[in-house]
């Protein structure tokens, strides 16, 4: 009985951690719908007031529970192109992958999906997961999901079966962003199979 128990005691103590990189080039918003995420799901927390963030140059990591056993550990790292060649060193231990892209930027809308295209075609991260977020919805003229989806989609043999979903976001409104990261924790949970998380005592 007391096994029993104190096996219930510890399960109800463990979390199960899943790695999230946050990747896309350098202004699509990373950081910017990091705070946001930890704001949505941290109530208590102010975060740092949106024109104080810069472009990141090393990684920036937080702690979000998504679901009640589920947490993920988001690692932001910085989208310059001097940066990027950093993306891989990290594929290996990831069970998933926000990709941010700057909507209202149609200019290197190219540039993000060729470096879109070499990221899911990496080894490293094959049967990752991937949530491609169209970022910065709130600004007149931005490209539309279903435009975003059109030039994503020519990394479609690369993609593979793996679950890929696209979906639009505003970092600075929030908007959209609940309904997507609950698809990624689900999906996390979906494809523990190819990616254990890492089951861990709650801190
Ligand atoms: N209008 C609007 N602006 C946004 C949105 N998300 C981010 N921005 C702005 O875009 C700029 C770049 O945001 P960051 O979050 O620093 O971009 P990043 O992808 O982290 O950039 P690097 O760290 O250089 O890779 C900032 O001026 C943000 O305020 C959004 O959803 N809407
Ligand atoms: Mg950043």
């Amino acid at each position: 009985m007391y096994a029993l128990l104190s096996g219930l005691v510890k399960y109800m103590l463990q979390k199960d951690e899943y790695y999230v990189l946050i990747l896309g080039l350098d202004n699509a918003g990373k950081t910017t719908l990091l705070e946001r995420t930890k704001q949505l799901y941290n109530p208590g927390y102010a975060g740092i007031p949106m024109n104080k963030i810069t472009t990141t140059v090393g990684l920036n990591v937080a702690k979000v529970d998504i679901a009640d056993k589920n947490r993920i550990i988001f690692w932001d790292l910085g989208g310059q192109t001097s940066l990027q060649s950093l993306w891989n060193k990290y594929y290996e231990e990831a069970h998933g992958v926000v990709y941010v892209v700057d909507s209202s930027d149609p200019d290197r809308i190219r540039q993000s999906q060729e470096a879109f295209d070499q990221l899911v075609g990496d080894s490293n991260l094959e049967n990752v997961p991937i949530l491609v977020l169209a970022n910065k919805q709130d600004r007149d003229g931005c490209l539309s999901v279903v435009q975003v989806k059109e030039v994503f989609n020519q990394s479609a043999r690369r993609i593979g079966p793996r679950a890929c979903k696209v979906e639009p976001v505003s970092a600075v409104t929030g908007e959209g962003i609940r309904p997507a990261m609950e698809w990624l924790a689900q999906t996390l949970v979906r494809n523990s199979k190819h990616r254990p998380p890492k089951r861990r005592d709650i801190s």
